[in-house]
């Protein structure tokens, strides 16, 4: 299973984290958030990292131009998109980054939003399920309602995101089988400083599943 720590912010936390066993990290490319970080932060985190592991660079209604901009002098080896991006920009982004997984984030507010993963399958890589918050975008702690996913099966990947923690991870994951989980203010300390001991916690929780 794919594990995602997001709002990468240290190079020595983003190397030790990459050891612990995640195999993507997530960097936040939108000014508005605690865990901004610029180009040149991500290029000198990415140089940093003694194992290979994905590079997802966190966007919300970021410009093509931008999104490519960083992409390219970063090296990112996938984007998230996690505003209100529509369809055709994501098909105009797929045809400007090729080789780039494009993962859109969908934030769940009602049942019924689930539904936009049947438009979104078929131009992106990956999708990613978030909670919603009213004035938050991302990184809010909240957790999902589980119970109403269970039925959720988009014919692509998908991650799991939303307010995990080594403590409810196993109890989500008894409910759910998503292709990955992101994480990021369940393993932090304060916004973009992230705990590397419930980091460790959440891969001993992960031992116990053997997936
Ligand atoms: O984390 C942020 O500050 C953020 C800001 C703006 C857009 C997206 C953001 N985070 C996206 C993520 O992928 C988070 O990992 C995801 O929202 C889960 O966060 P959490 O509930 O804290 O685990």
């Amino acid at each position: 299973m794919r594990v995602k720590i997001c709002g990468i912010t240290k190079p020595e936390q983003g190397d030790a984290i990459a050891q612990l066993g995640a195999t993507a990290l997530g960097f936040i490319c939108v000014p508005q958030s605690p865990r901004y970080v610029t180009a040149s932060q991500i290029k000198v985190i990415v140089k940093q990292l003694s194992v290979n592991v994905h590079c997802i660079g966190v966007f919300a209604d970021s410009t093509v131009e931008e999104i490519c901009q960083i992409v390219t002098a970063t090296n990112l080896t996938g984007v998230q998109l996690h505003g209100i991006e529509t369809i055709e920009f994501c098909q105009q982004l797929r045809q400007s980054l090729p080789n780039v997984e494009i993962i859109k984030a969908l934030r769940v507010r009602t049942p019924e939003d689930l539904l936009q993963a049947n438009a979104y399958k078929d131009c992106v890589n990956t999708l990613l399920l978030d909670a919603y918050h009213p004035q938050m975008l991302g990184g809010t702690g909240k957790t999902l309602n589980w119970k109403t996913l269970q039925e959720f099966n988009p014919n692509c990947p998908w991650f799991l995101a939303g307010g995990l923690t080594s403590d409810n991870i196993l109890n989500a994951l008894d409910q759910l089988q998503p292709s990955g989980i992101d994480l990021s203010s369940g393993v932090e300390k304060a916004p973009g400083d992230k705990d590397l001991n419930k980091v460790a916690q959440l891969f001993e929780k992960l031992r116990l599943l053997e997936i």
